[in-house]
């Protein structure tokens, strides 16, 4: 039982206006065949380390979790700049510029990972600790205030007050019977939920993505894989983490290929409607083509390559590349 990849069999295929390119995935899995394609233990600055001696594991999984938790959306709907902060004499964009606000929020003694505290944040409580003196602010903030006070609400009640009593509760699986962690974040934190219903010839069926669940255990997954701290034994599960950048960068490879509609849509900076044909589309088309880019990819290496190592080798290319990701406005991604 897999909740994404087994939804998304339900979802049509073809798509309408999105063409799935082999020949070019074939490409592609030649051009990395001989790539690192590492798992990133994620090891910033930004980031907890288990190895300070004021922090632990269990303070890492709890920083990782709430932080993912309003992984989304970091650039200026108008000008497309990014969200940016500074932690640590450096300058930090896009996502890593959320985890810098954060992580100084940490150093000076606010208590973000405290379900206690998360219940009651107010506003210009998350005004502070967003507050940038470079750049656009960050995008969504009310909806990221919402989403931390119901997660703070929801350790409260059911998991001790913070994540790590979710993850020593949860079975050392993506899916374990309805034990498994990503299942767990599914069932019982709204926030984490990322499903949607796509109109089909049989009828809706509702299919799901679990981007920021998924992404927020690959973090663990990848931080403490090499110990027995934190252990996912059913790594294959995982699919890649359908934001807006990857499709972004299948598409630059020509392994999406757009029909015109879209095509202008997305070309016009046009906003894309969350949940609408197309923006579903653009997220079952990356699910799909980065499965078939994996199974290509791992036809040249013997140890399986997961989707976790596939993402990250393809997340780095989003500034690299010279077409536009769609813009669709989500607390999804
Ligand atoms: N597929 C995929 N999507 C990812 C990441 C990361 C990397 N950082 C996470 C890794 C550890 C921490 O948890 C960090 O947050 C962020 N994103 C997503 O991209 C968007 C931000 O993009 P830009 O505006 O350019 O910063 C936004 O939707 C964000 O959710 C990833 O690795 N893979």
């Amino acid at each position: 039982m897999n909740l994404v990849r087994d939804s998304l069999q339900q979802a049509p295929d073809p798509l309408d206006h999105i063409k799935i390119n082999n020949m070019a995935i074939s490409d592609l899995a030649f051009e990395l065949k001989n790539a690192k394609l590492e798992i990133p233990e994620w090891r910033h600055s930004i980031f907890l380390d288990e190895n300070d001696p004021d922090e632990s594991v269990e303070s890492v999984i709890n920083y990782i979790l709430v932080g993912n938790s309003i992984n989304f959306q970091f650039r200026d709907y108008e000008s497309g700049e990014k969200f940016r902060s500074e932690y640590n004499g450096q300058t930090w964009t896009g996502a890593f510029g959320m985890w810098a606000c954060l992580k100084r929020a940490c150093d000076n003694g606010i208590p973000i990972t405290n379900g206690e505290y998360l219940q009651s944040l107010s506003q210009s409580d998350v005004e502070n600790i967003f507050h940038t003196s470079s750049g656009p602010d960050i995008p969504l903030l009310n909806e990221r205030v919402k989403i931390l006070n119901q997660i703070g609400e929801i350790l409260v009640n059911k998991y001790d007050g913070n994540f790590s009593s979710v993850v020593s509760g949860a079975a050392s699986y993506l899916y374990h019977d309805g034990n498994g962690l990503l299942e767990i974040l599914n069932e019982d934190f709204p926030p984490y939920r990322d499903c949607a219903t796509i109109a089909t010839e049989h009828g809706d069926r509702e299919i799901h993505f679990l981007k920021r669940s998924q992404l927020a255990i690959a973090v663990l997954y990848g931080r403490f894989h090499e110990s027995n701290k934190f252990m996912i034994h059913d790594p294959m599960e995982f699919t890649v983490f359908s934001d807006y950048n990857i499709p972004n960068i299948l598409r630059y490879y020509d392994i999406l290929e757009y029909d015109r509609s879209l095509t202008e849509k997305i070309d016009s900076g046009e906003f894309i409607e969350e949940c609408s044909q197309m923006e579903l589309e653009l997220r079952i088309a990356t699910i799909r083509a980065a499965d078939r880019l994996l199974l290509k990819l791992n036809e040249y290496h013997e140890d399986q390559i997961t989707a976790p190592q596939l993402d990250w080798e393809l997340f780095q290319k989003r500034d690299s590349v010279d077409t536009k990701p769609h813009k669709s406005i989500t607390t999804n991604y």
